[in-house]
This record gives C-alpha cells, structure tokens and sequence, in this order.
C-alpha cells in the first residue's frame, strides 16, 4: 500500500489535477475486441445464444480487458466506510455506532462481506474516509478520514469540494493497490448508516426523479421513518445548491465520504481497464456519479444483482445496465458484487475454454 494519508495534505489545485488526470486516464472501450469475442461466442458448441447474458458479459470483458479471450482472475472487495450527520433526523432504523462496530466485524473477518468474498476468493480492505470514531490499526484497513463523519444534508452540504476530491483520490489510491496486488475484477462496497438518505438525494436529483421514487426502507425503517426521510431528502434537493448537471456539485452537496471514495474506485478500476463490479444502491449513487465524469467509464462497469432499494432499477436503467441476479439483497458491504465475481469469471472461461464446432468436429 502507498501512503494514503499523503492524499490528505496536499493542496487544492494539486488535489484537481490529480482528479482530472484521473478522469483523462480512462481508455476507450475496445470495440474490436469485443465484437471477435462475440463472433467466437458464435462459433462456440452450443445452439447459437444459449449462454444467454454470459454471452454478452464474456464480449463486455473482452472490450474491457482489450482482449478477445480475457482471462479476469484476481477480485478485490473495498468497502469504503464513513458516517453521516443526517442520522440526527431519524432517517435509519440503526444508530450511527454500528458503523465503527461493523467496521471491527470486517477487519476479524466474520461479517457477510468477509464470507460471501473467501467463498469466491476475493480480497477484502476496508478504507475508512470518514467514521467518526478511532478505529485501531489494521493490515486490511486504510485509515484516512477526511472529516468525521458528512455534514447533515438536509440543512448543509455534505461535503465541500476540496474534502470530496481528497476522497475520491483515496478510492482511487486504494483501488490502484489492488489493481496492483493482481485484482481484474473490482468491487466498490460500502458500509454507513444513514447513507440510503444521501444516495437517495445524489439519484433524485442526477436523474431528475422525485424523492418518493428513490427513497426506500434502508436497514430497514417503518412507514412513520420513511415518511420523514423523504422530507429529509426533499429538504436537501430544495436547498438548491447543486446543479443536476454538475456530477461533482451533486457528490458534494447531497453525497458522503464512502460515496465520494467509491466514485474514485471505479474511476480508476476503468482506468486501469478492469471489470467495475456495482453492488447494491448506495453504489448505484456512486456509479451514476462516475458516469456523468467521465463518458467512457461506463462500459467498464458490471452491474451485479437487483437490489431490493427502491431507486435500484432506475439507477441501472440509467446505466443501461442489467442485474445478473435478483436475490432480495438489501445489504450493501458489496455482498452482492462479491457473489457477481464467479459469474464473470464463469463467462470468460467460456470463451477461453470451450471448442468452437469445427474445433470439435461437431456438425451444424
Ligand atoms: O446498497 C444497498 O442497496 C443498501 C440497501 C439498504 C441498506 N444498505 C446498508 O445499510 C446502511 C444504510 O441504511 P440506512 O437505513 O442506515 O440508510 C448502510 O450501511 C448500507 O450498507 C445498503
Ligand atoms: C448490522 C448492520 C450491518 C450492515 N452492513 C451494511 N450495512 C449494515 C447495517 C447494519 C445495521
């Protein structure tokens, strides 16, 4: 791991140029690729279109990995974790100390994310950017809070643009170490109570939707709390401060620090052309996000399963993206990219390992 602390000094104008390097870096998807995994999936033993949707993720990692037959084994869970002063207004069923709690959970490796990701063989690393409270050192945890905790949105900005860069360019540190310790596959997770009020203000106002239609039950709250996060949320669109059009304003007024920083890891897993794998929908907040910064990013990106948060469709209907599963998971921590990783795995395989018909002397 580089030092990532170091991100947290530098200045202002190196914190954007660091940023704009970053959204500069990301490669086009490569087309050709793609379409000569599409012609082998053709030719492959097997009625034509039989492996449904693997089809289709096999030649979307060919052109995400720029080759015809990838070959994506290494994966990585990062769990970007950080506290939200929205809490204050009742909008989680959970209060804000099961975040640090749960932050130990993954670091003793007995959380849902630490048994989905070893049953696939994914590394976990949790990157704190902003719990409020001292978490102890830890080989699996990059510790660099940007600020205790964001701003309660339904009054402030979460977060200002220096702070929001600072945690972007964190992510993005963290994923470039991954990348580097061998991860093609990327999973961006994240653990914060609170944080299903803030992804729902960052998607109701990218994709112009009202709060009621992405605000959803979270951990799981009552009719009494749901009516109060959409006030919540609708109190935060109407303080007027961000513009739709302007993805970084919006991560910035209406966002937090794991959002912020999951937005720099799937940035620079697409610019270091690996497979960007969405979990559930505070991810989503962060993808749409993503998207808006930089138009090539979003072929890199997988979307996992269907999750149960209202506003998940429309957020990977945006993306022109479909779920490969629908389990009913409502979880976040990226259990539900974790278990996406053997399913891209399983479609590459098929390309590099299967006999077309005249390879297998098969007649057609
Ligand atoms: O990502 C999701 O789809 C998702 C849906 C519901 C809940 N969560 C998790 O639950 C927490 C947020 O829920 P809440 O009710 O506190 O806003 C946070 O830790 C998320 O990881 C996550
Ligand atoms: C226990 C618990 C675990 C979680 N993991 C992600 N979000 C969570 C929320 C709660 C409440």
């Amino acid at each position: 791991m580089h030092d990532h602390a170091e991100v947290i000094d530098v200045a202002s104008d190196a914190l954007e140029s660091s940023f704009e390097r970053l959204l500069s870096s990301i490669p086009a998807f490569d087309e050709a690729a793609s379409r000569a995994a599409y012609a082998r999936q053709a030719e492959l033993t097997k009625p034509a279109g039989a492996l449904g949707q693997l089809e289709d993720i096999s030649a979307r990692l060919a052109g995400v990995f720029g080759e015809p037959t990838p070959d994506p084994r290494g994966a990585a869970v990062i769990v970007c974790v950080g506290d939200h002063e929205v809490t204050r207004e009742g909008v989680s069923a959970y209060p804000s100390e099961v975040t640090p709690a749960m932050v130990n959970a993954f670091l003793s490796g007995h959380a849902a994310v630490n048994a989905i990701a070893r049953s696939v063989n994914a590394s976990v690393t949790i990157l704190n950017v902003g719990v409020a409270t001292t978490l102890a050192p830890h080989p699996s945890l990059v510790n660099a809070p940007v600020r205790l905790g964001a701003r309660n949105i339904r009054v402030e900005s979460a977060m200002t643009r220096s702070e929001t860069l600072r945690a972007v360019l964190l992510g993005a540190d963290v994923a470039r170490s991954a990348v580097e310790g061998g991860a093609d596959l990327l999973v961006a997770g994240e653990m914060g109570i609170g944080n299903t009020t803030p992804a729902a203000a960052v998607t109701a106002r990218l994709l112009r939707l009202s709060p009621e239609a992405v605000t959803g039950r979270g951990t799981g709250i009552d009719d009494e709390r749901w009516t109060r996060k959409v006030e919540v949320v609708e109190a935060a669109l109407s303080r007027g401060a961000s513009s739709a059009d302007d993805p970084m304003e919006v991560l910035a007024d209406l966002g937090g620090f794991e959002i912020a920083a999951m937005v720099g890891v799937m940035l620079q897993g697409a610019a270091c052309r690996k497979a960007v794998i969405l979990d559930g929908f505070v991810e989503g907040a962060a993808a749409l996000v993503a998207a808006r910064l930089a138009p090539n990013f979003q072929a890199f990106l997988f979307a996992a399963g269907l999750c149960a948060e209202r506003g998940h469709r429309a957020q990977l209907n945006a993306l022109t993206l479909s779920p490969m599963f629908d389990l009913g998971l409502r979880l976040g921590e990226g259990t539900g990219g974790a278990l996406a990783v053997p399913l891209l795995r399983a479609a590459a395989a098929t390309l590099r390992e299967m006999r077309t018909f005249a390879e297998a002397g098969i007649p057609r």
